[in-house]
């Protein structure tokens, strides 16, 4: 032992001694000597290279710090550095100096040394790698290997930092930022599992998709658009990006921000591979209610100074131009008082819809909040959500204050059954809110349904029980007239172009697609109102439908028609609650609504007597049947007993003589 311990003595006096005799630069120089005779060729990389500062030194010591103490390297270093700092999740390592470590690279081994030494002329600490390899690797290294470390490293540096969450104030963002520490995954987000599967692998696309991204000649960036009611889910959903791709967060409240050129400006100090989030657009953007003057094309503008156009100069211009590898999430409560122009793919690329909470949910939430997969009660729930509209947010509250799992469930079944006690039925109405993605496919509360486009931009849709490529919004359309819309909506827009003509034609300032998207939602407004049950309708969804309605007027959609008729059903669903009967103003209405009907017939076939023949006695027929309609209506509405027992003519009578 003793001997043993006097030859370790020895070594390291004779080491020392070799170090202060041989300085670095002569041992270098021996280095170099010797290998103008080996096959091998080492390469230098210091820490500056051309007077600043040497990106690749840099990521090398990344690349290396993560390899030193792996299973990859053949070959682990005597001598490490180790250490955190606030930036870092995890702790980071580090080459020593004089250490050496083999990376295997496809089996050529590559052989870092790490030195450093204070040079006397620039009075200053200067590090280097010495990078040796067979010569024959030479190519190898020069086009891949440095490549291959500069990537690999960029990966680790993301995948290891703290996360950042940015907000604007006085139109410049903070510039530290705040940790974003958010325990949100895609591991404990209650979703559905093949939303979430169809989430990540879209994410996965994009981060690795630079190659495909360069190849079309499209800008690396992309739009989701998160809808649904409060407590959906929006917030967590983009918490889970984040972590999920290591992204920071940049959260924009547009009510905040004062101008456009402040928007520009923020847009611009976003950095690469971040989430910039603009949360309740629709309460940020405003639909005009054409009280305000504004220039043609500005049809959107928030109270304050934000037009949509400088939306789009974010979303599409600058941004694109500025920026790689972004996201960007909207999100919103009302999908509908949205812009078609700001959903259209390339823009939102993706829209998901956050529905209330179906049994699957649950048993996420339950999952995380009581760790139990299972329990007698859950058949019961499981009744109780698919009756009942629950957010995931208020079921998550049910499940947060109790350790005991039984208690919890009853407290929860209790909430749904008040719940159920005070909700409408299920065929209940459709609100305004649901006009533009309730489609037939989709309904049905306590489903999670959603859409979505990849990088080609397919559309999926889901309702849980099947899943569709290339169906419904983007794929299955048909031209009327000029427009080119949803199949769906073909016989109802047809319907309305005879009948009321072509009620967009006042907004040709604006492209096609937009007057066919606002046609749309006249379509389905329609659509709506025919398959509701008007006993259940309230007052308050009838007040929405008619906003929507208000704001297609205020972009210049000649649907006075439709807004008549609103208010006429609002009329007749007050006197329905009061029991009273109709007004003499009511009965007018309805024959205003004739006649206003035949008099724009009238006017818009003027120039052509046979045409105008053939509409009179096409309109005089639909009259018959209006006036046998509103006879109806107003029989009905004056006598309530009859309204309970003849609904089915109470809603021919409101609905049916609209088209
Ligand atoms: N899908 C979900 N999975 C897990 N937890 C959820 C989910 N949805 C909601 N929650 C819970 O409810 C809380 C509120 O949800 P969140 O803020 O994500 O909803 P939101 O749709 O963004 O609401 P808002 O529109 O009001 O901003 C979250 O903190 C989380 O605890």
């Amino acid at each position: 032992m003793g001997s043993t311990l006097s030859v370790i003595a020895s070594i390291a006096l004779i080491r020392g001694t070799c170090h202060d005799l041989f300085p670095e630069e002569l041992r270098c120089l021996l280095r170099n000597f010797s290998s103008r005779f080996s096959s091998e060729l080492t390469m230098i990389i210091q820490d500056t290279h051309e007077g600043s500062s040497n990106h690749l030194f840099s990521a090398a010591t990344s690349y290396l710090g993560s390899k030193a103490l792996s299973a990859i390297s053949s070959s682990i270093p005597r001598r490490l550095t180790a250490g955190r700092n606030e930036s870092v999740r995890t702790l980071t390592f580090g080459l020593d100096r004089n250490s050496e470590v083999v990376d295997n690279y496809n089996g050529m081994p590559m052989k870092w040394r790490y030195n450093s030494d204070f040079n006397s002329t620039l009075n200053m600490d200067i590090e280097w790698y010495e990078l040796t390899f067979d010569k024959k690797h030479v190519d190898i290294v020069e086009t891949q290997y440095l490549c291959h470390i500069i990537d690999e490293a960029k990966r680790i540096k993301d995948q290891n930092r703290v996360l950042k969450l940015y907000t604007a104030r006085s139109d410049r963002w903070n510039p530290t930022g705040i940790t974003f520490d958010h325990p949100m995954t895609f591991d404990t987000l209650a979703l559905d599992e093949d939303l979430i599967k169809r989430i990540i692998d879209d994410l996965d696309r994009f981060v690795n998709g630079k190659e495909y991204y360069k190849r079309i000649g499209k800008v690396r960036k992309r739009g989701y658009l998160l809808y649904g009611p409060p407590g959906t889910g929006k917030s967590s959903l983009i918490a889970a990006m984040a972590n999920y791709l290591n992204f920071d967060i940049y959260n924009l409240n547009l009510s905040d921000i004062s101008s456009d050129s402040s928007l520009e400006y923020l847009s611009l100090h976003v950095s690469n591979r971040s989430i910039l989030v603009l949360e309740d657009i629709d309460c940020s953007i405003m639909l005009q209610n054409g009280e305000i003057e504004h220039p043609p094309g500005a049809i959107f503008m928030n109270k304050h100074a934000i037009t949509f156009g400088g939306l789009l100069n974010v979303i599409d211009g600058l941004l694109s131009c500025c920026g790689d590898e972004r996201i960007i999430v909207i999100t919103t409560n009302h999908k509908e008082r949205i812009d078609a122009a700001l959903l259209r793919p390339g823009r939102m690329d993706i829209h998901i819809c956050l529905s209330y909470c179906s049994f699957s949910m649950f048993k996420q939430l339950a999952s995380n909040y009581l760790q139990i997969s299972n329990h007698d009660l859950f058949g019961k729930i499981e009744k109780l959500i698919g009756e009942v509209q629950a957010t995931p947010a208020e079921i998550a509250g049910e499940l947060i204050d109790g350790n005991d799992p039984k208690n919890c469930l009853e407290g929860l079944i209790r909430f749904l059954e008040s719940k159920e006690s005070n909700a409408q039925p299920l065929n209940a109405p459709i609100l305004a809110s649901n006009l533009v993605e309730n489609k037939p496919e989709n309904e049905g509360h306590g489903q999670n349904s959603y859409k979505m486009t990849d990088l080609e931009d397919d559309v999926i849709t889901n309702n849980n029980d099947e899943v569709k490529l290339g169906a419904a919004e983007f794929t299955s359309k048909t031209e009327v007239g000029e427009y080119i819309i949803k199949t769906e909506s073909v016989a109802i827009l047809r319907a309305v172009m005879l009948k009321h003509g072509d009620v967009a034609g006042n907004t040709f300032s604006y492209s096609v697609q937009y007057r066919a998207s606002l046609l749309e939602i006249v379509c389905r407004i329609i659509l709506e109102l025919h398959a509701i049950d008007l006993r259940d309708v309230t007052e308050a969804q009838v007040k929405s439908l008619l906003t929507t309605v208000e704001d297609l007027e205020s972009v210049g959609l000649e649907v006075d028609w439709l807004h008549q008729r609103l208010v006429l059903i609002n009329e007749a669903i007050k006197l329905g609650e009061n029991g009273s009967t109709p007004t003499q103003d009511m009965s007018e209405n309805v024959q205003d609504i004739r006649e206003t009907d035949l008099e724009t017939k009238l006017l818009a076939s003027e120039e052509d007597g046979l045409v105008l023949q053939e509409k009179c006695t096409h309109i005089e027929d639909k009259l018959v049947k209006l006036k046998a309609a509103s006879d109806k209506l107003l029989e009905t509405i004056s006598n309530p007993e009859a309204q309970q027992s003849s609904n089915c003519s109470f809603h021919t009578s409101l609905v049916d003589g609209l088209l």
